[in-house]
């Protein structure tokens, strides 16, 4: 029987090269995002491929459109396999002119969001007697970056909820793992491009490419570097993986 998998923040970037990833390997996706426009067309590429999709317009912060969302899955494909709780965001500022209201945006979409998804996936996958759980943290949740304090110490939350979750989860055949991406040329690090700047006094791509040269590999992640990992995650070759959190970043941290 075909298996169902739910991508978040799959509108564009890391998530959408998931998503795509994920129905090349066979499995109907879900594309959830806040962004209608984009996730429509993630998920008419993902028909495209010959699997089934469906758009979720929502908001992974918010709890009713978590459980709504995992109902509607439910409905429509009968089970959810795996899910992936990839959506993020990040602030750019030294941490003295971060706002309150800007700490907890952060934890609000990037742990609150995990946490939600995570729990109402595993509610049905516990009915089901297994699943894939697969969180996001960063190179950011292993070393804290400068200029990204909240995104940063959101990263390190993910580790720890992902160890916890998974001794939760084992005695249900559920595993939960999480990746850690680079440097990936999306969106998001144009955003941090931009604002990372002026406080370094830096021009226009002159961010990215110093931190460029913190990859081994020599060149910036593309999200099908992210995706090749995320879809051993979600197969069966990782079912006996599981509280891991592996770094999937071209060799930036090593430790
Ligand atoms: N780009 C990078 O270098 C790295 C990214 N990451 C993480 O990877 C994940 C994806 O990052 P990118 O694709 O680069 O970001 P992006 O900003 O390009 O895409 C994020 C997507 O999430 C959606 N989104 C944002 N808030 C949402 C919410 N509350 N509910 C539902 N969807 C929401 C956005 O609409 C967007 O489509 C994030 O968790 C990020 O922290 C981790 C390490 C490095
Ligand atoms: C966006 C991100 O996680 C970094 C550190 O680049």
């Amino acid at each position: 029987m075909t298996r169902t998998a739910i991508v978040t923040g799959s509108g564009r970037g890391i998530g959408r090269g998931i998503a795509l990833r994920l129905a090349k390997d066979g499995l109907d996706v879900v594309v959830c995002d806040i962004n209608a426009e984009n996730a429509k067309k993630v998920s008419e590429e993902i028909e495209a491929l010959g699997r089934k999709s469906l758009v979720i317009v929502g908001d992974v912060s918010n709890e009713k459109d978590v459980y709504a969302m995992v109902d509607q899955v439910v409905e429509k494909f009968g089970k959810l396999d795996v899910m992936v709780a990839n959506a993020g965001i990040c602030h750019i500022k030294w941490a003295t002119e971060l706002t309150t209201a800007e700490w907890d945006q952060a934890f609000a979409v990037n742990c609150r969001g995990a946490f939600l998804c995570d729990t109402a996936a595993a509610k049905q996958m516990i009915k089901q007697k297994g699943g894939k759980i697969i969180n996001c943290s960063s190179i950011a949740g292993h070393d804290g970056f400068s200029l990204l304090s909240a995104y940063s110490a959101t990263k390190f939350a993910i580790r720890g909820f992902t160890q916890a979750l998974a001794k939760e989860l084992g005695r249900y055949g559920i595993t939960v793992n999480a990746y850690c991406p680079g440097i990936v040329g999306t969106d998001m690090w144009d955003l941090i491009d931009e604002k990372m700047g002026p406080y370094l006094k830096l021009g226009k791509g002159e961010v990215l490419k110093e931190y460029t040269k913190l990859i081994t590999m020599g060149r910036v992640e593309t999200p099908d570097d992210v995706a090749s990992f995320v879809s051993y995650l979600a197969s069966s070759d990782s079912n006996y993986m599981t509280g891991q959190t592996i770094m999937i970043d071209g060799g930036i941290v090593m430790n």
